[in-house]
């Protein structure tokens, strides 16, 4: 059974990435990730042109089946990630950048494109816990004006991170957009933006920026990742991969996103559950799963969902 995958040219063991935003933040939690093993390749918290502190705890809370989240962006800045993967960079790493404007977007990526790195970047066009902030990937028009100004300049890897689209029109219109770009890769899903938790015992919400609207990903977010995987592979240029992300706990989930189109799978909110170990796991069951069914490679199933 092998499970080897490629990232833009540089061959994986395994598919699986982490979630951006998941214990990747930090330089230690960053050499945590290049020593996990069956972790193909690493993300690195998205990186602002300045570090930012990130929105005030409780920021982050564990619900039964997945996570509600309104982190705020909080990162070391992008000065600290350029340097990582530039000079500490052991394992495939893809640098995802964010920006709080598109001026600030076409400055980082500026900087980017004049600095030594040559490796793969994701552009965030979907955090949705900035306060005052849109997420712009639903804004279609801008997101356009945004790629077409960047591509204007920028010549290295480049592929964005997505919100969830909710209706078919939406998935056609962003496809329609990004398909005029020479993208590497669209990673979707970014977490369902502004759910709600609430605590009974208390009465109140469970995070504390936005009144305790935050974004959800876990267990729950499974059938949206899975439907935006789908709908993107089939309306994107073959020479877009798709980056499925959300939802995942299991060995079977990995070989559902993968169905679905998915080239590689990022795992987020199970890693917060059951730590970096969840990896291990979720390689061993991909290969019982393929045993039994008798594929050898990830190719054999890729993209193969079958409709009725
Ligand atoms: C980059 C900010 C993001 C954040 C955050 O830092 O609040 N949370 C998410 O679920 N997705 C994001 O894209």
């Amino acid at each position: 059974i092998d499970l080897s995958a490629d990232l833009f040219g540089q061959t994986l063991t395994s598919p699986l990435l982490n979630a951006s935003g998941v214990h990747c933040q930090t330089k230690e939690e960053l050499n945590d990730l290049a020593n996990t093993s069956n972790l193909g390749a690493m993300v690195t918290k998205s990186a602002t042109l300045q570090a930012r502190e990130g929105n005030p705890n409780p920021r982050y809370y564990d619900l039964e089946n997945g996570s509600i989240n309104s982190m705020g962006l909080p990162n070391l800045g992008y000065d600290f990630y350029l340097d990582y993967v530039l000079q500490e960079q052991t394992k495939p790493t893809i640098l995802s950048v964010a920006a709080l404007s598109a001026a600030d977007a076409i400055t980082l990526l500026k900087d980017l494109q004049a600095s030594d790195y040559q490796g793969p970047t994701e552009l965030n066009l979907s955090c949705p816990n900035i306060v005052g902030e849109p997420q712009l990937a639903y804004d279609f028009e801008a997101t356009d004006r945004v790629l077409n100004e960047v591509f204007s300049f920028y010549t290295k890897p480049l592929g964005v991170k997505l919100p969830p689209y909710f209706d078919l029109v939406h998935f056609d219109k962003i496809a329609a957009v990004l398909n005029k770009y020479p993208l590497t890769h669209v990673n979707t899903i970014n977490s369902i933006g502004n759910g709600l938790w609430v605590d009974i015992d208390q009465e109140q919400v469970v995070t504390k920026a936005k009144g305790g609207f935050g974004g959800l990903g876990g267990t729950m977010v499974l059938p949206t990742a899975l439907a935006n995987v789908r709908a993107l592979r089939q309306r994107l240029n073959d020479s877009i991969k798709v980056l499925g992300t959300g939802g995942v706990t299991s060995g079977e989930d990995v070989f559902a996103h993968i169905l679905c189109g998915a080239d590689l799978v990022s795992v987020g909110t199970q890693v917060m559950k059951e730590g970096l170990g969840v990896y291990d796991r979720l390689a061993e069951e991909l290969k019982a799963i393929m045993a039994e069914k008798g594929y050898q490679t990830l190719a054999d199933f890729r993209g193969k969902l079958k409709e009725l």
